[in-house]
């Protein structure tokens, strides 16, 4: 059957484009072996990490709060935690499904997509092979949990078995070993110390979130829970199960061999691409960090694209999700059309407690690309806001060019960074400078007031 797109995944990276075009009138297929929309993000991923995150944040503040006259002792109930969870999923898998069947010449199969040529796919269906014949094909088949080969590692649970759908555990452990200090493992460590289980966490790395610019971690680090104890340049060497449950953990740490038990290992060394077959067989060529694409979207095979964590750029759900549309566009316009995907201008969120944003140059890449630039900085430590909830460390820095004064980039860490990164995020893109952020009138009592404040201070 021919389609004017198929796309190979129905995430972020794939049903913006097929909504848009269907909305057009193309007639759009997508493919996916879970049968459901939203990939990783809703089945395993932000959503259901981020429906426990909120639970663990108002735990916290609840705590604080028994001293500004909010008394009584909240319990937690982690299986009811886990089914409000469930249940957020539950109505959002709902909401897609209504969205799909409102919309003509968009259909979805579940199935696992094979590249049989640059524009066939055989999709291995419950119901046998079937194939299918696309003038555009777009590979948005994510990223998959990445297990290094250590002895035992089959004995961790993964972002996969806590964040789906009827999670793996049903309480809180008392203690939990993570190995990998990076998105996943970080924001889960913060979740379990918040509900009171002692974390140790194991980075291979000289600094948690190697990633993120090192400055950023410096403030975001001594802000964590007490609760976690983060061991740098660890080299994990076997997990074994002990009695009554136990896992043990041995790692290399400074040359000195360490054992330590936890009730639960969870494994969280980062994500790896996943490369529908066929798709090298048809041309499509890889880059180091996944199908090699250009700002449009395009892989070097004429009609064939690939969005999202499959091509490796920003793996996050927005940056798939923006993508998407760019890829959208591309087919709408051909060579005439114009959007472009801007990676240099994604907002960034580690949702630990607080939670850590960045967004544009930061300002280790200044430093390295020798751009001059200036810094404005408002601490939390004066914002009202931050004085009401009693979370007055961290703050904002924004870095403007020095001589243009245009906003090259910004971080937050403390107190709502999550929300203020957005606004952050928009003006870099739009190209705003200094003066344009210090005229704005950001909201009062919010800790969006920083933004313009800490601009003003340049002038
Ligand atoms: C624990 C966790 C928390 C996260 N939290 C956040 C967050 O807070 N914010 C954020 O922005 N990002 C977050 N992310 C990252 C985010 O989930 C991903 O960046 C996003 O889901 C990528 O979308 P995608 O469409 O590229 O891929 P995916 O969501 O992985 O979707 C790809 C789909 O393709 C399907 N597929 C793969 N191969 C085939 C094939 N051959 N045939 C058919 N179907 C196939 C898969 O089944 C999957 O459904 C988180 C990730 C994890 C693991
Ligand atoms: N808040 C968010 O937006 C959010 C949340 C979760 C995930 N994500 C996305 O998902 C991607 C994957 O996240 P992730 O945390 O799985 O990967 P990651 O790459 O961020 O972190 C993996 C960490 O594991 C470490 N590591 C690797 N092998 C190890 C080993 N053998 N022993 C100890 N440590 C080891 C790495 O050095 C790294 O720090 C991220 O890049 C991010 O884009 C985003």
């Amino acid at each position: 059957m021919d389609y004017d797109l198929i796309t190979i995944g129905a995430g972020g990276g794939a049903y913006p484009a097929a909504f848009r075009l269907a909305r057009l009138g193309l007639k759009i297929l997508m493919v996916d072996s879970k049968g459901v929309m939203s990939g990783n993000c809703l089945a395993e991923g932000c959503v259901p990490s981020k429906s426990v995150r909120e639970v663990a944040e108002h735990w916290e503040r609840q705590r604080r709060f028994s001293s500004f006259g909010l008394k009584g002792d909240l319990v937690l109930d982690f299986e009811r935690m886990m089914n409000h969870k469930d249940s957020v999923q539950k109505v959002r898998y709902q909401q897609h499904d209504g969205e799909l069947s409102r919309t003509p010449g968009l259909s979805l199969l579940k199935g696992k997509a094979k590249m049989v040529s640059k524009h066939d796919i055989s999709v291995l269906t419950d119901d046998g092979e079937r194939l299918f014949r696309g003038k555009h094909i777009l590979i948005a088949s994510g990223s998959d949990v990445f297990i290094p080969p250590i002895p035992g590692a089959n004995l961790c649970l993964t972002s996969h078995d806590l964040y789906k759908m009827n999670s793996a555990i049903h309480s809180c452990p008392s203690s939990v070993i993570v190995i990998g200090g990076g998105y996943v493992g970080l924001e889960t460590a913060t979740f379990f110390a918040a509900f009171g289980s002692s974390v140790t966490v194991l980075e291979l790395g000289d600094q948690l979130l190697p990633g993120i610019d090192s400055e950023i971690v410096s403030m975001l680090v001594p802000q964590l829970s007490s609760l976690i104890t983060p061991v740098l340049s660890a080299q994990v060497l076997s997990v074994t199960s002990q009695s009554e449950g136990k896992k043990r953990v041995k790692y290399r740490h400074n040359q000195t061999e360490v054992d330590i038990s936890a009730e639960m290992v969870f494994m969280a060394a980062g994500r790896r691409p996943v490369i529908p077959d066929g798709a090298r067989e048809a041309g499509v060529v890889m880059g180091p960090r996944g199908i090699e694409v250009d700002d449009r979207m395009r892989t070097n095979v004429p009609h064939v694209f690939a969005c999202g964590d499959v091509n490796g750029r920003t793996p996050l759900f927005h940056a798939a999700v923006r993508q998407s549309l760019v890829c959208a566009h591309q087919i709408m316009g051909g060579e005439h059309a114009s959007d472009r995907m801007d990676f240099g201008s994604v907002p960034t969120t580690v949702f630990t407690l607080p939670a850590a944003s960045y967004v544009g140059l930061t300002p280790s890449i200044l430093k390295e690309r020798s751009i001059p630039f200036k810094r404005a900085t408002y601490f939390f430590e004066e914002d009202s806001r931050a004085q009401i909830f009693g979370e007055t460390a961290g703050g904002i820095h924004l870095f403007f060019h020095s001589e243009t004064l245009k906003l090259l980039g910004g971080y937050v860490v403390g107190i709502d960074a999550e929300n203020l990164i957005g606004e952050i995020g928009l003006a870099v893109s739009a190209g705003l400078s200094a003066m344009d952020l210090a005229s704005f009138a950001d909201q009062h009592p919010m800790a969006s007031e920083g933004i313009s404040k800490a601009a003003r201070s340049l002038f």
